[in-house]
């Protein structure tokens, strides 16, 4: 037998109860909160339950036969647990590996990630706060109020979680969860509800201070897309310290292993080697060996990531409310991304030493080549700054290129939101096919940006594309900085959202089931897009931002407007197409940004 099956070791808890049975775990203890699966840590190593090697521990296993797992790592590098809630957890964070190695003298932090077994309907997990800063965060931890300011997240089964250290979270009562991490057990109690340990009597330790210096403070909200690999095979997530795969077997497949891998099965019946195994197994498949597998089953496949650095750039969406970080691939992926709230009553200085934070951890696994930053304008370009951005009114005049520049030992570019976006519309969403693009946003404002042989034309200032000033009537509501009769005045988010609320309606999207409403947007619209047709001319206009969500409502109406209003050689000449990469289109073009 290749496979080398794994017995677990059981965990009493505080919150723990005799459930996890019902995944095919067998104990006789009282509160047990956690069958550690996979693990070669001292306070409850796994077994090798059948085979050549059996009664052996994983430690010792990974000591006597390395040849067997194909790593460098000095210790066994990874942990799993199955955790099944009869209560809350406490409120916790864990650290990364150099605060672990400070403060605790371990060699790996504790990141972790979980994919939810079960979950009761309206089910939530408590996953970051909202507290803007270290200090608060502290003093509400030291006044005993810090429920308030955490952020739940609702979860069902089947999702999945990568939980970055330094993120605030707690599983809750009844919410089950596969937990794959790094081999840690290193947790930093915030807060435990006040309640007593039966076994002591007494409180359990809280490490109010650790947890602090350990936590994301403002909120570093983190999202990966899965990948789907082949047709059986998806990555949940690929990080510096593992990666994790979701493999639906529905008929007979066949793996290959470079380093080992870890197999829990989560649904179903695996076949595998000749043996079958059932929900709750946990099988080491050992280094350059091949499987072969059947049966119906799911499973959580683990590794550990390759130490070799894939080139990548970083694009910063700063927004008025979100600012978003990702690395973007070379071929325009997005590979993953924190999010955190923009705080622009702070500092500029506390967004940027957060940036600092997300682009040092994508350092320690990507090649980070280049920084672009999409921001609302006007913008000055020449000198990397803000110029009178109305939502980031206290960062009015301030550079931003230069500081980052100077924090990142990086290039920084800086771009219009809507120009970026036209740009990675371009390149990599409905304008591809194309040489000549025009992207229109049409949101809170109307902006945008004209791409030409995937070169987006920023004009002599940074301003070719601003068609929200673009001038469709003779009249209009008066605004601080737009000519009257601008397109933005008109048929902006914001305009049809002013007319809605003068007619007692609560939306845009109501305004326009009205008929007169509707014609008149339209119209508006279509001038404006009628202008850019005759001005350059593309071979395609993408529409996005928040206002397109209504599209069904008036898509036909907009082609047959824009139609009336050219030269009748180029009546449905121009397609229009709504955009492709929705809200990601900013991130991906700052990304791409020269
Ligand atoms: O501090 P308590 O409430 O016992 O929770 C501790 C547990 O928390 C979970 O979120 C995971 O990180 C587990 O690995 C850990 O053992």
């Amino acid at each position: 037998m290749k496979i080398i099956p794994l017995q677990p070791h059981y965990q009493y808890r505080l919150w723990g109860g005799d459930r996890l049975k019902r995944f095919g775990f067998c104990f006789d203890e009282v509160s047990i909160g956690e069958a550690w699966t996979a693990s070669a840590l001292p306070q409850g190593s796994s077994v090798v339950s059948a085979g050549l090697h059996i009664g052996t521990t994983l430690d010792d296993l990974y000591a006597t036969h390395p040849e067997l797992f194909g790593i460098n790592s000095p210790v066994f590098p990874l942990l799993i647990k199955w955790i099944d809630p009869n209560d809350d957890l406490s409120i916790q964070v864990h650290p990364d590996d150099e605060l672990a190695q400070s403060l605790e003298g371990q060699p790996y932090g504790k990141n972790e990630c979980w994919y939810i077994l079960d979950a009761p309907e309206g089910g939530e997990i408590i996953y970051g706060h909202t507290f803007e800063s270290k200090e608060t965060l502290q003093q509400a931890l030291e006044a005993g109020d810090v429920m308030s300011g955490l952020i739940r997240r609702p979860v069902s089964r089947g999702d999945f979680l990568y939980v970055p250290a330094g993120t605030v979270h707690a599983l809750t009562k009844d919410v089950s969860v596969l937990e794959i991490q790094q081999s840690s057990d290193t947790t930093y109690r915030l807060y435990d509800y006040g309640r007593t340990e039966p076994t002591t009597g007494r409180t359990r330790d809280l490490h109010v201070n650790q947890g602090t210096l350990a936590s994301f403070a403002p909120h570093l909200d983190y999202v990966e897309p899965a990948l789907s690999l082949n047709h059986f095979r998806t990555q949940l997530t690929r990080n510096p310290y593992f990666f994790v795969e979701k493999w639906t077997i529905e008929r007979e497949e066949s793996v290959s292993t470079d380093t080992f891998r870890l197999l829990s099965v989560v649904e179903g019946t695996l076949e595998i080697d000749g043996s079958s195994f059932d929900i709750g197994a946990t099988l080491l498949l050992p280094a350059g060996q091949s499987f072969q597998l059947d049966g119906t089953a799911t499973c959580l496949v683990t590794g550990v990531s390759s130490p070799t650095k894939q080139k990548a750039r970083i694009g910063i969406d700063l927004g008025g409310t979100n600012t978003r970080i990702a690395v973007v691939s070379t071929e325009g992926r997005l590979e993953k991304q924190y999010k955190l709230k923009t705080q622009p009553h702070l500092a500029l200085d506390t967004l940027l030493n957060q940036i600092k934070l997300a682009v040092e951890r994508f350092q320690l696994e990507y090649d980070i080549t280049h920084v672009g930053i999409a921001a609302p304008g006007p913008l000055d370009l020449k000198r990397g700054a803000f110029l009178t951005p109305p939502n980031l009114p206290n960062w009015h005049h301030q550079t931003i290129v230069e500081p980052l520049c100077t924090l990142l030992g990086l290039p920084v570019t800086l771009e219009n939101d809507a120009n970026a976006a036209a740009l990675a519309e371009a390149k990599f969403g409905a304008g591809r096919h194309v040489d000549s693009v025009f992207y229109v946003t049409v949101s809170t404002g109307i902006g945008g940006g004209f791409v030409y042989k995937q070169n987006l034309i920023s004009g002599a200032h940074g301003s070719a594309g601003e068609v929200g000033n673009m001038i469709i009537r003779t009249d209009g509501p008066a605004h601080p900085t737009l000519n009257v009769g601008a397109l933005e005045t008109h048929a902006s988010g914001t305009a049809l959202h002013e007319r809605a609320r003068t007619k007692g309606m609560t939306d845009s999207m109501t305004l326009l089931t009205d008929e007169i409403e509707r014609s008149t947007f339209v119209e508006d619209l279509a001038t404006g897009l009628a202008n850019i047709i005759h001005t350059v001319d593309p071979d395609v206009i993408i529409l996005g931002g928040g206002v397109t969500a209504s599209a069904p409502l008036y898509w036909n109406q907009l082609q047959d407007a824009v139609a009336m209003r050219v030269y009748p050689h180029l009546r449905g000449a121009t397609p229009l197409v709504l955009q492709q990469l929705h809200g990601d289109a900013g991130v991906i073009g700052a990304a791409f940004l020269p």
